[in-house]
């Protein structure tokens, strides 16, 4: 049919998932992603880890690099604390498009265009002062240059959280290297799988020092 993979997830998710039940949405995401068409959402394995990163962490502004079909998203938007805000990049339209459709979700924002545009343009067009919390998790070339540039602006704080998604698979080794050097950060790794599958993959927190 002409309905691309990610219009397939949303429509399943709008079949079976119950409105304004976000772990509904989540578990029916993984359903179809595990049973009938992979796809490259964090997933319930990886989720957990995040879910547990960022209840720690308890931000009041989140930055997602990576929106694709919103459940990463859906999944930290469930936790957050009231008023607490997430900002989320998704360069491509499809995706932002089926993004807003699967959940208006209160206190998340879908930001369309590049991660280096949009992070630009943070402090002067969405009046950020600094991020508290950042889930990586766009394209793995970008990794690297999008967080040496957060720090050049200034969007990093002491204890400001990154978590990044595939480290190793895909991976992204210059990003681990730069990390896990710099003086600026303590790194920790949590091994993983690959979402639905049996593949090795891992996050890796990078806490900024100041
Ligand atoms: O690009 C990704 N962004 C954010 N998360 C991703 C993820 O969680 C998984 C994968 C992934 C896809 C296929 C595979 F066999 C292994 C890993 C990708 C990815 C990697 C290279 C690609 F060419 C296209 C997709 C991404
Ligand atoms: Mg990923």
């Amino acid at each position: 049919s002409s309905r691309s993979k990610e219009q397939r997830i949303l429509d399943f998710v709008l079949k079976h998932a119950v409105p304004g039940d976000p772990t509904s949405v989540l578990n029916a995401i993984d359903k179809y992603c595990s049973q009938q068409e992979w796809a490259m959402n964090v997933g319930d394995e990886k989720g957990l880890i995040l879910d547990r990163v960022l209840q720690e962490a308890s931000p009041s502004l989140v930055l997602e690099l990576g929106t694709y079909c919103w459940y990463s998203a859906v999944r930290m938007a469930r936790l957050l604390k009231q008023g607490a805000q997430i900002l989320t990049v998704e360069f491509n339209r499809n995706n932002a498009d089926i993004a807003h459709q699967i959940l208006q979700f209160a206190g998340v924002q879908v930001l369309e265009g590049s991660s280096e545009e949009v992070i630009r343009q943070l402090q002067k067009k969405h009046a950020v002062d600094t991020v508290d919390f950042i889930f990586i998790d766009h394209w793995k070339d970008r990794y690297l240059p999008d967080t040496k540039l957060m720090e050049e602006l200034g969007l990093l704080r002491k204890g400001t959280v990154i978590l990044a998604d595939n480290v190793i698979f895909p991976g992204a080794p210059d990003y681990l290297q730069y990390v896990r050097s710099s003086p600026k950060y303590d790194c920790t790794y949590y091994p993983s799988h690959l979402e639905y599958l049996d593949a090795e993959d891992g996050l890796e927190k990078a806490v900024y020092k100041g």
